[in-house]
């Protein structure tokens, strides 16, 4: 008997009109508890755009949204702690080093998924720790970003093309970690042009096409 997982998130028939075109024309998602979806298609189809609606960073015209059934995304601290959104490239403090990035995310949540040092290890940054971040190179802190958003508890992941500017044998890895993610009850939600990291990572694959999502 297949078991039924519990839903993390749902969109109904969501709409969303940017610029005089309309960006999302009736897109329904959904994703169970542990799961990891793979939003996949051509630039400009509204990958972004979805998940920034799924952040509450991109209001609807129309359609309905739950995420970890606590409604429409709330710009508050109880929504922040339980979503990571990693997408552009977030600001870094100034003077402050890789390690002491980490450092300061596992002083703010405490409990950690796991500790700075590990994360070090598992984002391949140790030879990197003592540098300020602007001067890693594009992957390397990108490879940041995605340990900082590991790092710290959370129960739903929402990734923007997390492959960006991460080498070939990087990819597999992230994959991996992702699976761990959800091993361990958390959801993921990413768009991603990387058919090989949507699939090292479990995910069901969704391919948006003009607004519509035609597969899921
Ligand atoms: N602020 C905006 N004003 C007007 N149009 C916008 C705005 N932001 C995005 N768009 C348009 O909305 C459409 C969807 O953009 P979105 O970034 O969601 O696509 P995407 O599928 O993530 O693309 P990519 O694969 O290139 O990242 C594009 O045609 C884009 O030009």
């Amino acid at each position: 008997m297949a078991i039924r997982r519990k839903s993390a998130l749902t969109v109904a028939d969501a709409r969303v009109e940017l610029g005089g075109n309309l960006v999302l024309d009736g897109v329904d998602l959904s994703a169970a508890t542990g799961e990891a979806v793979a939003i996949m298609g051509d630039n400009g189809v509204g990958k972004s755009t979805l998940l920034r609606g799924l952040a509450g960073l991109q209001r609807l015209d129309s359609g309905e949204i739950d995420v970890l059934g606590g409604g429409p995304p709330r710009d508050d601290a109880a929504f922040w702690g339980d979503v990571v959104l990693v997408a552009d490239e977030p600001g870094w403090y100034p003077g402050l080093t890789v390690e002491e990035h980490l450092g300061l995310v596992q002083a703010v949540y405490g409990e950690t998924r796991m500790t700075a040092a590990d994360a070090l290890a598992t984002f391949d940054l140790r030879a990197r720790a003592d540098v300020a971040p602007l001067n890693l190179s594009t992957g390397q802190r990108q490879r940041l970003s995605l340990a900082m958003a590991l790092l710290r508890p959370s129960r739903l992941l929402l990734l923007d093309e997390p492959e960006r500017g991460l080498d070939a044998g990087f990819r597999p890895r992230l994959g991996e970690i992702l699976r761990g993610y959800t091993a361990a009850g958390g959801t993921v939600v990413m768009a991603t042009h990387d058919q090989g990291l949507a699939e090292s990572a479990g995910a069901r694959l969704v391919r948006l096409s003009e607004g519509r999502a035609v597969a899921r």
